[in-house]
């Protein structure tokens, strides 16, 4: 773990140098410190000689001047270092994500992906910048330190080397504690997080059932429990800092003590003793580093282990090494034999056999949760078959890259996305560098484009987070624009004209039908009246295909498709 983590230093070689060097040159100055002090005491004092005491004071300001601009750049390039691997490894992860089979959406919760780029990877940034210099610093001054005490005086020295392993131990306990708590507390944090990503973004079904008080509730007892793991963590940390200071404190009384005993007896002079005393402080200092560090370190570690959990996390649905790249296909899909279940619990499909050809407009209905739209999730390879195979124009999909084949698939969903910000940018979302006239041809044929010049600001409306500013007709409208910019030869539509008026959904419909022409079409659909056009019916059952034809033909069959229609004609 530990090796992963500095292998996030190599791209910030130069900088780790630069600022590891003046942390060392910073730890020589505080070492050689006291022994000026001493000699200064001993030796200077006693000569009298004061234009020596001046310019040897001048000597040391030089050396304080040049140790304050070495703290500077210890401090600020330090941090950005820590700041740099951060951001380094905060682009890894979501790069990362981005890159995920749908399967890990499907298991993985929002807001702890929020809590690992945002607070797991503040608190690996910090250890980034402090962790290997705070370490070499500190066993640095703390030899040193401790080296040069027993030139001055063995006795003494050996006196103050028996509470180190006291400290040690102390640190080493309280750093288990604190591990614990502080998992605790990340634990926490992440429950909070994603309860209020689902609260916020489902304010609206919160505030039409009006279940505010109950959010607020669940939302209480998140944060509640939270608050206690953090106070936990703050005890355990307080605990561990308080007995580090007393130790430290009583330690330089000892010192003190048994150093004047010393010097009354003339085995340390007085200058010897000061020098000791300051050593004191700084063979602590670096155990007053680590244990800073303790508390740094369980808490970064622990983040970038949740780091390296979610970063291990492979992509289910991979290219084949000899993956080809599809520039243009025709459209015939054929679905061999397939098998496929989202976990172990189920099998959603068995047994899958179906041709498609080129150009042809499919329609898909049957029982809700019978897969129908599993079916259309295993062309693009949302998810993977667990047995059998799909193949395009001939090919197993599985011999395609990812990408070439999605580029040529376009999908326009039940519930449509749209991204925050203007209408132009999520038409042009279709085709990330469409240019002006493309996005308003695509605007035309979708029938958005009396909508849009009835706006003040055109295509520069910002349509609220998620489109909210949208109805859901407009919403499906921006979907179809999407798909006439990225212009697929295959095309899947989701229930695209559900829950729409007679009037929208005419003009949807006529959308969908130029943008259909010449296109492989697999449409799901629940209405009926809106496939009568279809060149083929599938009927899926949880059983697998019960039927398929054409329309009349199924009618007349008198079969499942025949019952479902006589039922929805019978309700309309
Ligand atoms: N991501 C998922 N993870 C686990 N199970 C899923 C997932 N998506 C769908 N299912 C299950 O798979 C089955 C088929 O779902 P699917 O959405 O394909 O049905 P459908 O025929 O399209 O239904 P509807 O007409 O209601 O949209 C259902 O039992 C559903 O619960």
């Amino acid at each position: 773990m530990i090796k992963r983590f500095l292998s996030y230093y190599v791209p910030h070689k130069k900088l780790f140098t630069l600022d590891f060097s003046s942390a060392v040159f910073v730890a020589l100055l505080e070492l050689a410190f006291p022994l000026a002090v001493q000699w200064f005491i001993d030796s200077l004092l006693p000569s009298g000689n004061w234009s020596m005491i001046v310019s040897v004071s001048a000597g040391l300001l030089a050396l304080y001047i040049m140790s304050t601009l070495l703290q500077f750049v210890v401090n600020y390039w330090g941090h950005m270092l820590g700041i740099n691997i951060e951001t380094d490894m905060r682009q890894h992860l979501f790069t990362h994500v981005q890159r995920q089979s749908f399967r890990f959406f499907d298991n993985t919760k929002t807001g702890h992906i929020m809590s690992r780029v945002t607070n797991d990877l503040m608190d690996i940034g910090e250890l980034a910048h402090h962790g290997p210099e705070d370490v070499f610093i500190a066993f640095m001054t703390f030899i040193g330190a401790f080296w040069i005490m027993l030139t001055i005086n063995v006795q003494l020295a050996l006196v103050t080397i028996i509470v180190v392993p006291f400290l040690i131990w102390l640190i080493a306990f309280c750093n288990i504690r604190m591990n614990k708590a502080w998992k605790n507390m990340y634990r926490d944090i992440a429950e909070v997080n994603g309860q209020v990503e689902d609260s916020v973004s489902g304010v609206r079904v919160v505030q039409s059932f009006t279940n505010e008080e109950y959010e607020i509730s669940r939302f209480t007892k998140n944060n509640k429990r939270f608050r206690l793991s953090k106070l936990a963590a703050y005890k355990t940390m307080s605990f561990s800092s308080s007995g580090i200071y007393m130790m430290t404190r009583l330690f330089i009384l000892i010192v003190l003590v048994y150093g004047a005993w010393l010097s009354f007896s003339g085995k340390l002079s007085y200058g010897e003793l000061v020098g000791f005393v300051l050593y004191v402080n700084v063979l602590f200092k670096p155990i007053d580093k680590i244990s800073a560090l303790l508390e740094l370190y369980p808490k970064g570690m622990a983040g970038f282990k949740r780091f390296t959990e979610l970063i291990d996390t492979y992509p289910e649905v991979v290219n084949r090494e000899d993956a080809v790249e599809v520039a243009s296909l025709r459209g015939d899909i054929a679905f061999n034999n397939v098998e496929f279940s989202y976990d172990d619990s189920k099998t959603i499909l068995k047994g899958i056999d179906l041709d498609i050809r080129a150009g042809e407009t499919v329609a898909f209905v049957g029982p809700s949760g019978a897969g129908k739209t599993t079916i259309c999730s295993l062309i693009p390879r949302f998810y993977d078959v667990n047995d059998g195979s799909i193949s395009i124009d001939g090919i197993d999909i599985r011999d395609m890259t990812k990408e070439s084949l999605r580029s040529q698939i376009g999908i326009v969903q039940q519930d449509v996305f749209l991204f925050t910000g203007t209408l132009r940018e999520n038409i042009a979302y279709g085709k990330l560098h469409a240019t002006e006239e493309e996005i308003r041809d695509a605007a035309k044929r979708a029938h958005l484009e009396d909508f849009i010049n009835s706006l003040p600001y055109g295509y520069e409306t910002q349509i609220g987070e998620r489109g909210l500013k949208l109805s859901g007709g407009q919403k499906q409208r921006i979907a179809i624009a999407r798909m006439f910019l990225k212009n697929p030869p295959i095309l899947i539509l989701d229930e695209a004209t559900s829950a729409l008026d007679t009037e929208t959904e005419l003009i949807i419909q006529n959308a969908l039908t130029e943008l259909a022409k010449d296109r492989t079409t697999l449409v799901i659909a629940h209405r009926l009246a809106t496939i009568r056009n279809a060149d083929r019916i599938v009927v899926v059952t949880e059983d697998g295909i019960a039927e398929q034809g054409g329309h009349d033909e199924l009618i007349e069959r008198g079969g499942i498709f025949a019952n479902l229609h006589s039922v929805q004609y019978q309700r309309t």
